[in-house]
C-alpha cells in the first residue's frame, strides 16, 4: 500500500470560530488509517485544525506510517497569475508571497480581503479577484462580477475537467473557494516548512511522491456519488465528505490506482509547477498545456525564413491528444497511437501458391519425366491434410492450403498429366517452387507500422493480416475555427455592406479532410470582448484554435491585440508571400494560429504552417513536402528574400500560374489545382525553367 494513513480535510475561510458543537461549513478532518475509517474530527478554527494535523503526523511518523493529507482548496492559480505576482511561473512562489502577507489569528480573524485587494491592485485591468463580505470595504475588489479584461484565464485546466469546481477568483458566496485558498496556502506553507512535507505535484514535478508526509489538493465532488450512497442520511454533509473521501482515496491506494493518478508528469510544467491538479482527476486524454511563450522567437528576429519557421513550430509542439481503441474497419485516416505489432506471421505456415500437387523435392530429382503416386486425400485452404505423405508420393493441394510436413515443393496442376492415381511431369522444378514460406511476408512480433503513421486503406489490409481486429489510435484533434471582422456576415444579402465569410467554410473543410473535428466558432466582430469570448469558447472545446483576420498590426487587428493583452502573442513575420503575418498565441493552454484574413494568404498559411503543426498536435508524423519538378509555362522575375507560393496547375506537363498574385483573388484559388513553390532567393523563370509543384493532394486536400 502506498499510504498507510489518508486524511481528507474540508477547509473553511470563516473569520470567527465555528459553533461549539459540530456544524456544517466548518473544518472537518476525515481519516482512514491502516484500512480503518475513523470518526471525523470537528475543528472550530484553522489553528485548531493545524494542531490536530500536526499531532496526527507525529503519531504516524512515530509508528512508521506514510501519510497523505488532502485539502479541498486550490493549491495553484490559472496560468499566468504566479508570474504576474511573483515574476516566477511557480505556485510555490505564490505560497511564499501569501505566507509573508496573510495574517490568520487563532480565532480565525484574518486579512484575506486586504491581501486580495493588494493583489488586484498590482495586476492589470483591476485584477481577477471578486466578491467580498462587505460591499463598502476593499474598493479594489468588485462586489459583483463586474470585472473587465484582466487577462488571466478564468479557470485552471483541472477545473475545466472536474465538474462542479469553482474558479479560484471568487472570494465569497456559495461554494466559492478563493478565500479558502488564500488562507489555506499560507497555513500549508508553514506546515510544509515545519514538518518537511512534500507538496504534490509541485515538489515532485508531477511524479509520484516518495516522502513520508504528502500534501495534495482534493475535491470531494469527485466522490459525489459515493458520498450520496454512503448511507448516513442525517450526517452533516461536510462530515460525510471527509469520511468518504479519505476512505475512497485509501481504497484507491490499496488497489494501486493512486500511484497512477499521482503520476501527472505528462501534463507538463504549466500544471505540475504552476496550476496544480486535483488528486483523482485522470490524466489520460488530457492535453499538456502549452506555455504562453512556447512560440517565442529569439530576441532580434524580425523576418523568419519559411524553413526556420517550420523548424521552430516543430520544436515547440507535441502530441496533445489521448488514445482510444477503434475497430479496424473504421480506423482509416486515424493516427496510430502505438507501434502496431504483428500478432501472427504471414503466412503463418508454408502454403501452396497454386492449385496442383505437393511432394518432397528429393523425390523428383533425376529423370527427365517424373512419375509419383498420389496419396489419397487433399489439402485445401483452411482444411489441412490430416495424414502423412509418404516420401515418394504427391498430394493434391489447392492454393492457400498448408503444405504437409513431408513436402516442400508444389507443381502447378497445368504442368502435370494424371493417369489414375499417379501424376507425371517434367523434371527441373527448383526446390520450394510454388510454396509461400512461413513468415515470408512478415513475422509475428515485427512492427508492421510505427506510432504516428496515418492509416490508409492498404494499411488496414496489413493490420488486419497481422491479427488485431482493434487498433489503438489517437483521439481526433478538435480544432475551433473563428473568422473575425465587422465586415463579415453569415447572413449576407445582395446589396449589404457586409461580405460573405469565405475563409470559414474553406478551413472547416480542410480540417475534415485532415481527419480532425472542426468546431465552428462563427464570426467575431472587431472588438476585444467578442474575440475574447470566442477564444474562451475555443479553448474550452478544442485542442487548437484557427482564426482568420486581425492578424497584422492595424487598429482593427483584435486577434493580435487580445492575445497581446493576455501576454500570449508571438507575431511571426515570415518571409513568405502570401501569408506574411502569422500570429501565434496560446490561449488557456491551447495554441491559437492567427491566419491572415486574405483568403489566399489564409489557405497558404493553413497548408504550409498550420497543417504540420496540427498533425503534430494530433500525434501524427511531421509531413515533409517534396513536390514535383516540372517545366514552367510562365515568365516571372522573383525577388530575393522570401519564399513565394503561386496558385498553379499542370497542363500538358507544364506548370501554369494564375495571372494575378493578389491575395484577395479567391477565383484563382479555385482555378488552381495546387501551388507552385518558388525558392527564397532571387529566381528568373521563363517557359521551360524547372519549378516545384505541389498538387493539392500533397496537402491532404
Ligand atoms: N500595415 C500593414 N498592413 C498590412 C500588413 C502589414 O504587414 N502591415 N500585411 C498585409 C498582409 S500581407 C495581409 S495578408 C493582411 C492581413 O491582414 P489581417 O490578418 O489583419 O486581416 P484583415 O485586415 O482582417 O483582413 C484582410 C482582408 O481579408 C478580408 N477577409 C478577412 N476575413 C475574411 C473572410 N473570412 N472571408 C473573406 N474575406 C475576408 C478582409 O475583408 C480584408 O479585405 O494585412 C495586410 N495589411
Ligand atoms: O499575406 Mo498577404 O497575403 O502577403 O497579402
Amino acid at each position: 500500500m502506498m499510504f498507510d494513513s489518508v486524511v481528507a480535510v474540508d477547509w473553511s475561510a470563516r473569520s470567527t470560530p465555528s459553533l461549539a458543537g459540530p456544524c456544517r461549513d466548518a473544518i472537518w478532518i476525515g481519516r482512514t488509517c491502516d484500512g480503518v475509517d475513523e470518526a471525523p474530527l470537528y475543528c472550530r478554527t484553522r489553528a485548531e485544525a493545524m494542531a490536530q494535523l500536526l499531532r496526527m503526523v507525529e503519531r504516524d511518523r512515530a509508528a512508521g506510517r506514510r501519510v497523505l493529507i488532502g485539502f479541498d482548496f486550490a493549491f495553484g492559480w490559472p496560468q499566468g497569475f504566479a508570474a504576474a505576482v511573483t515574476g516566477q511561473a511557480r505556485a510555490l512562489a505564490v505560497w511564499d508571497h501569501l505566507a509573508a502577507r496573510i495574517v490568520d489569528a487563532a480565532d480565525n480573524a484574518n486579512n484575506r480581503y486586504d491581501v486580495a485587494e493588494a493583489l488586484n491592485a498590482g495586476l492589470s485591468h483591476g485584477g481577477p479577484f471578486w466578491a467580498k463580505s462587505h460591499r463598502d470595504r476593499w474598493a479594489a475588489i468588485p462586489y459583483a462580477d463586474t470585472r473587465t479584461d484582466h487577462g488571466l484565464p478564468e479557470r485552471r485546466m483541472v477545473e475545466r475537467r472536474a465538474k462542479g469546481t469553482k474558479p479560484v477568483w471568487q472570494l465569497a458566496g456559495a461554494g466559492s473557494v478563493g478565500s479558502q485558498s488564500l488562507l489555506g496556502v499560507a497555513r500549508l506553507h508553514a506546515l510544509r516548512k515545519a514538518i518537511g512535507a512534500q507538496v504534490w505535484p509541485f515538489d515532485t514535478d508531477g511524479a509520484v511522491p516518495d516522502g513520508d508526509v504528502v500534501l495534495a489538493e482534493i475535491y470531494p465532488g469527485l466522490f459525489r456519488e459515493q458520498i450520496a450512497a454512503s448511507g448516513e442520511s442525517d450526517e452533516i454533509p461536510d462530515r460525510a465528505q471527509v469520511r468518504v473521501t479519505a476512505a475512497h482515496l485509501a481504497g484507491l491506494g490499496r488497489i494501486g490506482v493512486l500511484a497512477e493518478l499521482m503520476d501527472i508528469r505528462a501534463l507538463g510544467d504549466v500544471i505540475t509547477q504552476e496550476e496544480g491538479w486535483i488528486l483523482g482527476v485522470p490524466v489520460t486524454g488530457t492535453a499538456p498545456r502549452l506555455r504562453n511563450d512556447c512560440f517565442a522567437l529569439p530576441p532580434g528576429v524580425h523576418w523568419t525564413p519559411v524553413a526556420t519557421a517550420l523548424e521552430r513550430l516543430r520544436g515547440s509542439l507535441t502530441t496533445v491528444v489521448g488514445t482510444e481503441t477503434v475497430a479496424l474497419r473504421s480506423a482509416g485516416g486515424r493516427v496510430l497511437a502505438q507501434d502496431a505489432v504483428a500478432r501472427r506471421s504471414n503466412p503463418s505456415v508454408a502454403n501452396a501458391a497454386v492449385d496442383g500437387y505437393a511432394f518432397a523435392w528429393r523425390a523428383a530429382e533425376g529423370d527427365a519425366t517424373i512419375t509419383l503416386p498420389l496419396t489419397p486425400g487433399r489439402a485445401a485452404a483452411g482444411v489441412p491434410f490430416a495424414g502423412v505423405v509418404p516420401p515418394d508420393s504427391a498430394l493434391r493441394i489447392l492454393t492457400g492450403a498448408a503444405v504437409p510436413e513431408a513436402c516442400d515443393t508444389v507443381i502447378m496442376e497445368e504442368d502435370t498429366s494424371r493417369t489414375g492415381n499417379t501424376i507425371s511431369f517434367e523434371s527441373g522444378l527448383r526446390p520450394g517452387a510454388n510454396v509461400r514460406q512461413s513468415a515470408e511476408d512478415f513475422a509475428q512480433g515485427s512492427v508492421l507500422l510505427p506510432a504516428g503513421h496515418r492509416l490508409r486503406a492498404p494499411d488496414l489490409a496489413l493490420l488486419a493480416a497481422g491479427g488485431p481486429g482493434q487498433v489503438a489510435v489517437r483521439r481526433k484533434l478538435r480544432v475551433a475555427v473563428l473568422s473575425t471582422g465587422d465586415e463579415l456576415s453569415d447572413r449576407w444579402q445582395p446589396g449589404d455592406a457586409t461580405l460573405p465569410d469565405a475563409n470559414r467554410p474553406m478551413l472547416i473543410d480542410l480540417l475534415q479532410r485532415w481527419n480532425m473535428e472542426a468546431v465552428d466558432l462563427g464570426i467575431a466582430g472587431d472588438c476585444r470582448e467578442d474575440v475574447r469570448a470566442a477564444l474562451d469558447a475555443g479553448a474550452a472545446q478544442a485542442d487548437a484554435v484557427l482564426t482568420t483576420g486581425g492578424a497584422s498590426a492595424g487598429d482593427e487587428d483584435h486577434v493580435s491585440a487580445t492575445l497581446r493583452a493576455a501576454n500570449a502573442l508571438q507575431t511571426w513575420r515570415i518571409a513568405i508571400k502570401p501569408g506574411r503575418p502569422l500570429a501565434l498565441g496560446v490561449w488557456g493552454g491551447v495554441p491559437v494560429f492567427g491566419l491572415p484574413g486574405n483568403p489566399v494568404a489564409a489557405l497558404v498559411c493553413a497548408v504550409i504552417f498550420v497543417r504540420p503543426a496540427l498533425l503534430t498536435l494530433a500525434g501524427a508524423d511531421w509531413p515533409v513536402l517534396t513536390g514535383t519538378t516540372l517545366p514552367a509555362a510562365f515568365t516571372k522575375r522573383k525577388k530575393a528574400g522570401r519564399r513565394e507560393f503561386l496558385r498553379a496547375r499542370v497542363r500538358e506537363g507544364r506548370v501554369e500560374v494564375y495571372p494575378s498574385e493578389g491575395s484577395g483573388r479567391i477565383a484563382g484559388l479555385s482555378w488552381a489545382e495546387g501551388l507552385c513553390e518558388l525558392p527564397d532567393g532571387a529566381f528568373d523563370i521563363s517557359p521551360g525553367t524547372p519549378v516545384t509543384y505541389h498538387a493539392w493532394s500533397s496537402f491532404g486536400i
